[in-house]
């Protein structure tokens, strides 16, 4: 692969650039009672980065399936360029839109080639009587789908392994296949569902290179992760998901100074929020407990003498130490 130095920020994205690659209006997802996700709209523009992040459930996987055909959404619409997309998955796959899973979803018997070729399938038109008879259209088609493929595994680093079983490749080039594979169908947007759960950094970082040269490419991505520093290292835009709902949207500096944000991840009920009565009761709670314990010091230590003054001042000091200790900001894992 070739992997190109630039950056998100040297390279920034054509924002006012034509009509969107994906306009998501108005989706709403329920199952049942449960609403997982609530009236998000999601546009990715030309040359776009855009990181969909949020807490463990808050509904960024849901919203993938609504856009890619797996989940017909209770509402709204998703447009691919300009045209709403049906609801079928192969179907919005020919339109443009690929995409990876959470969980590695490889053919692990097959080649690391035949898994590429098994993405140029929305790509080739040949009819099953050419394929059967292998008559010269079929074959032309077939030395050209080879030659993508293994421009593919050039590009993604994976062309000295064209051979291996696929079962056989170290995780993080299983995950670099799957992006090889999606990009097999030729699409416009590449949706990418956690790309760096579960590798080191050096491959976190070479899936970054990788991202930064898919979009060089001319393909637009979205894209679902846990990593916030690799996400704010990257997109052009973040939007944030918390409970079903689109909470924040805009520039990783925006998104990341957030007090919404950050009490999302933090667990935090910001002002208004559903659970902010809970939590101002039991911060009521908790001091006046914290007074009671106060006030039972001195009584102590007036009624004890000095010693008793000094064990409570002790114990004052080491709760205090504590507490000082700074909490995880929703930086690196968030879970
Ligand atoms: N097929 C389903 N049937 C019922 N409930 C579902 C289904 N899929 C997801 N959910 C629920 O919808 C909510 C959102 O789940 P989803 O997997 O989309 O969240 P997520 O943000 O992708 O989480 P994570 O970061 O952990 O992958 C969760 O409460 C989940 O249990």
């Amino acid at each position: 692969m070739t992997t190109p130095t630039t950056t998100a920020a040297d390279n920034p994205a054509p924002r006012e650039a034509g009509s969107a690659v994906l306009d998501a209006s108005g989706v709403t997802m329920r199952f049942g009672g449960l609403t997982a996700v609530r009236d998000v709209n999601l546009t990715v523009r030309p040359g776009e980065i855009v990181g969909l992040i949020g807490p463990n459930g808050a509904g960024k996987t849901t919203f993938f399936n609504c856009l890619t055909g797996l989940y017909i959404p209770t509402e709204g619409t998703v447009s691919y360029k300009g045209t709403v997309l049906p609801h079928r998955s192969h179907l919005v796959t020919q339109a443009g839109i690929a995409r990876t899973f959470q969980n590695i979803r490889l053919f692990a018997n097959m080649t690391v080639l035949e898994n590429v070729l098994v993405g140029r399938h929305t790509r080739t038109h040949e009819g099953l009587f050419s394929a059967l008879v292998r008559g010269p259209g079929f074959r032309r088609a077939e030395r050209h789908s080879e030659d993508r493929a293994m421009e593919l595994l050039r590009f993604t680093g994976l062309a000295d392994k064209r051979d291996h079983l696929a079962r056989n490749l170290p995780y993080g080039e299983q995950r670099k296949l799957e992006i090889a594979r999606a990009l097999a169908s030729e699409p416009g947007l590449l949706l990418l569902d956690e790309p760096t759960a579960g590798m080191t950094a050096v491959e976190t970082t070479a899936t970054r290179e990788l991202v930064l040269a898919i979009r060089e490419q001319g393909t637009a991505v979205l894209v679902i992760e846990h990593d916030m520093r690799f996400i704010f290292n990257l997109c052009d835009r973040v939007a944030v998901l918390v409970q079903g709902q689109k909470l924040v949207e805009g520039t990783p500096d925006i998104v990341q100074n957030d007090d919404r944000v950050i009490a999302a991840y933090l667990g935090t009920p910001f002002e208004g929020e559903p659970g902010e009565a809970e939590a101002a009761e039991v911060r009521a709670a908790e001091e006046a407990e914290a007074r009671a314990a106060e006030e039972g010091g001195i009584r102590a230590a007036e009624e004890g003498g000095i010693r008793a003054a000094e064990e409570t001042e002790a114990a004052t000091t080491s709760q205090s130490a504590q507490a000082d200790q700074p909490a995880d900001a929703p930086e690196g894992k968030a879970d």
